[in-house]
């Protein structure tokens, strides 16, 4: 995969649901080496691994020393005249063995279990840890919906395997060939029927098995298809209601209930049968076995003990069989999820520190220049959204740049901030080009204002602490009262405790203008790019933000994307741009006469009552 090709876009996630039926594309992906990721990150546990490896081979063997200890009681403590101290000895060793099972199951269940969650918690940071660092455009091109569900269904497979199938493969290989050996022990004949006869019952039963997994992801899929029925018409219940669609949506709705139904009856159909078939094979082979050991009692040639022991162990070895069946498919599932993560790790940052980065001057000046910057979107190679573009911003200067949608306004900003790396040109901050710094310098220099106030499920406090972790309280209430936000953030609840929740849903839209302005205030860099809300406020709310505005503009280098006529006439520069380049440039006044782009733009995007009355008092 080639990022800078602007090909990032990771395979369409196929399944990464934890409960089967993975469909992997491509054959590599198939194979099981993809869980080389995991057993690194497992490796990391050595001490772990070994008590969870001992509790193993202890619930394995003591599993098999039961039929042991059932034959010994059979044929000695049931036989007439046997010694009661010999019977109390085997009932005290078999409760012996059932009390080390018990423990060393809840070790091996405890040390697997946390070996899956750890493992898992592993790769999860190391996940995230890494895609913190990829340029924005990479999740332009990858749904973050689709790299959610990598970081939560696809580690939850992992769980699984490191967890559940690991040990369930081991723990039954352990008895499978144990059990075996000691079915032969006990009675060789016998044994060589069995050997026939367990393909004869696991088969068909995996074969089901695999089957019902099908019908039940296919009935999980119906009930996912109510739910989302549901939120849809619950979510836009006043449209419903309102267009008196209550019956149409419950016909819809009772569409999906009905073929859950349907789907439903296919899989407990499929059980029913299921379930005959296996109860059939499973008591049908062991009356044949008890049948012919019963002959063999008849002629003295084995014991009613070796008869218990082997149907214990029988037992036991079939559902060992059982469970590796499915071990298999399991691991590869594991593989498919394990070869998505690894995608996602192996993504490489298109923008990244030069190895000698050239430091930036300290402290800075907050000139920002692009020199003749041509650039084209990865993702749109064929449209120049910057054109041969250049521009000197003075430190001090606020220029604002207006222009019709598509112009390449936000461009510069990505530019700036050094999202991309222009095809041609350069960006300079202070002199340095950006491509010579390190962009973490580079953005400690800019502070961004975006259109819609970005608000983080955490407190006010923290919220304005993004622009700086280290801003105390006084700083804080500084930086609102310059934002004119003091006010509303006194007043919520918890002061600046207060979590202000997803999406911040809690605040206004001028609240949020102003708590993103109050963010950037404490972040206090030397050059600012505002991108101003088209959002319409009220007057009073209007005047709130742009009084907070000038408090953030005053002394810095200021870019701003202007929405608002207040805005371009207190700038010192109007910038005009269209297709990519700069069309006209000058000042509100200047620009207004010359009747150009600009005077047409003012016109309808600010308030015209606004424009035609100072083009009126500017004329006259
Ligand atoms: N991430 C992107 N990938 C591909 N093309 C993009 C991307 N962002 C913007 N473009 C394209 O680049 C051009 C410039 O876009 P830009 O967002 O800079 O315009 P703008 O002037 O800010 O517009 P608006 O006022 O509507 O926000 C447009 O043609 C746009 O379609």
């Amino acid at each position: 995969m080639d990022a800078n090709a602007g090909s990032a876009a990771l395979p369409v996630n196929q399944n990464a649901t934890p409960d089967g039926g993975t469909e992997t594309r491509t054959p590599q992906r198939r194979s099981l080496g993809a869980l080389r990721m995991v057993w690194r990150e497992l490796f990391k546990y050595p001490g772990r691994m070994a008590v969870a490896g001992l509790a193993l081979l202890t619930t394995a063997t003591s599993t098999l020393a039961i039929p042991y200890g059932f034959r010994q009681i059979v044929d000695q403590g049931f036989a007439e005249g046997a010694d009661p101290s010999a019977i109390r000895w085997w009932f005290v060793m078999l409760l012996g063995v059932v009390t080390v099972l018990s423990v060393a199951t809840a070790i091996r269940f405890y040390s697997v279990s946390w070996l899956g969650e750890r493992v898992v918690a592993d790769v999860r940071l190391r996940v995230q840890r890494h895609l913190l660092t990829l340029s924005p455009s990479f999740f332009e091109e990858n749904s973050p919906k689709e790299i959610a569900s990598r970081m939560t269904a696809d580690t939850a497979v992992i769980e699984t395997v490191v967890g559940t199938t690991v040990s369930v493969a081991l723990r039954n290989a352990i008895m499978a060939i144990g059990g075996v050996a000691y079915l032969f022990v006990l009675a060789p004949h016998l044994t060589l029927g069995l050997v026939v006869a367990i393909p004869v019952v696991i088969l068909p039963i995996a074969a089901f098995g695999r089957r019902l997994r099908v019908v039940a992801r296919q009935s999980q899929d119906r009930v996912a298809d109510i739910g989302a029925t549901t939120s849809e018409v619950f979510g836009a219940l006043r449209v419903v209601q309102a267009f008196n669609q209550e019956g149409r949506e419950l016909e819809r709705f009772s569409g999906a209930v009905e073929r859950t139904f349907e789907t439903g009856k296919r899989r407990i159909a499929l059980r029913a049968v299921m379930t005959a078939v296996i109860m059939f094979l499973i008591f049908g082979s062991i009356t044949v076995i008890m049948w012919r050991g019963a002959i063999g009692v008849a002629e003295g040639t084995i014991t009613g003990g070796t008869i218990a022991a082997f149907v214990v162990t029988a037992g036991i070895v079939a559902g060992a069989f059982g469970s590796l069946t499915e071990v298999y498919g399991d691991l590869v599932r594991g593989a498919g999820a394990a070869s998505r993560l690894a995608e996602l790790l192996s993504e490489h940052p298109t923008i990244s520190a030069p190895a000698r980065p050239l430091a930036l001057p300290s402290p800075g000046r907050g000139k920002l220049a692009f020199e003749r910057v041509t650039f084209r979107y990865p993702s749109r190679p064929e449209l120049a959204a910057l054109h041969d573009f250049s521009l000197s911003i003075e430190p001090g200067e606020t220029v604002a740049i207006v222009g019709p949608s598509g112009a390449g306004k936000s461009t510069l900003f990505q530019l700036a901030e050094r999202f991309y790396d222009p095809q041609s040109g350069v960006i300079k901050i202070d002199g340095v080009p950006l491509t010579s710094a390190d962009p973490s310098e580079i953005r400690r220099r800019i502070a961004l204002v975006p259109q819609e106030g970005v608000l983080f499920a955490a407190s006010a406090r923290d919220n304005l602490r993004y622009g700086n972790w280290q801003a105390d309280d006084e700083a804080i209430w500084h930086a609102a009262r310059a934002a004119n936000a003091e006010r509303f953030l006194r007043e919520l609840p918890q002061g600046l405790d207060t979590f202000l929740g997803e999406d911040g849903a809690r605040l206004s839209g001028g609240q949020r203008q102003r708590l993103a302005i109050a963010r950037a205030l404490l972040r206090d860099a030397p050059i600012l790019l505002l991108d101003e809300a088209t959002s319409a406020l009220d007057a009073e709310s209007e005047r709130l933000v742009q009084d907070a505005l000038e408090h953030l503009m005053a002394n810095r280098t200021t870019l701003v994307i202007a929405h608002r006529l207040a805005t371009v006439r207190k700038a010192d520069r109007i910038v005009v741009m269209d297709g990519g380049r700069i069309v006209e440039q000058g000042t509100h006044e200047s620009l207004s006469q010359a009747g150009g782009l600009y005077a047409r733009l003012a016109s309808l995007q600010f308030d015209s009552d606004a424009v035609a009355a100072f083009s009126r008092s500017t004329n006259g």
